[in-house]
């Protein structure tokens, strides 16, 4: 975030700190395997850019519990103006290939934050566009509400009822170089 946008938000609190997010993943790898059983076809997708390191970590926790390597693949969600949406931005996939077999794969979805939905739903587009999966599932870290299109995680790290005015900003390492969850609140 770049520090013109950075002033003008103020920081409300931390709603998770490392070793919470930590604890949270391994909940969200054991429901997976609970919820997949064991599943050989299963591939754990994230969206650019922190569903990315989110997905790598589910996946590595999940394959230590089954005890077999998880295949991983990446979606890369680009925004560009769209004055027919609330936020004026609307998510489109970026062209080119999308590195990874979809069919009759189970694709478990991870990404950081679930707000409009709208980026899962290019995400969707995305997966449909390049195959056929079996079965289309998202887990998210944090689900903060306020959705424009009929869109559920299957899986959730924690619920967070959020006003329009506040902004869920996650901190993963492997991006940031930082490791929490906090809730900001725009000032402008
Ligand atoms: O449900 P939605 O309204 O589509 O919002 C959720 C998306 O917004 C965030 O991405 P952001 O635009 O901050 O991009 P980034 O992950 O690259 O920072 C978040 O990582 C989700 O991908
Ligand atoms: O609050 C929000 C909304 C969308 N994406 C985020 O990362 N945070």
């Amino acid at each position: 975030m770049s520090e013109a946008k950075q002033a003008q938000l103020r920081e409300k609190g931390r709603l998770m700190s490392a070793s919470e997010i930590e604890r949270t993943l391994v909940r969200l790898a054991h429901q997976i395997v609970e919820k997949t059983d064991g599943n050989d076809s299963i591939t754990l997708v994230g969206i650019k850019r922190r569903g990315i390191p989110l997905a790598e970590r589910l996946a590595s926790l999940i394959g230590t519990i089954v005890k077999k390597p998880i295949q991983t693949g990446v979606l890369d969600i680009q925004f560009y103006r769209d004055d027919l949406s609330t936020h004026d931005v609307r998510p489109v996939v970026s062209e080119g290939e999308i590195g990874f077999d979809v069919n009759a794969r189970h694709v478990v979805l991870c990404d950081d934050v679930l707000y409009t939905g709208r980026t899962i739903r290019a995400a969707l587009d995305a997966l449909f566009a390049h195959g056929r999966p079996s079965c289309v599932q998202l887990a998210v870290l944090i689900d903060r509400g306020h959705r424009e299109l009929p869109i559920e995680a299957t899986y959730v790290g924690k619920h967070v009822p959020t006003s329009s005015r506040e902004i869920i900003e996650v901190k993963f390492r492997e991006v940031d170089n930082d490791e929490q969850v906090l809730l900001v609140e725009r000032v402008d």
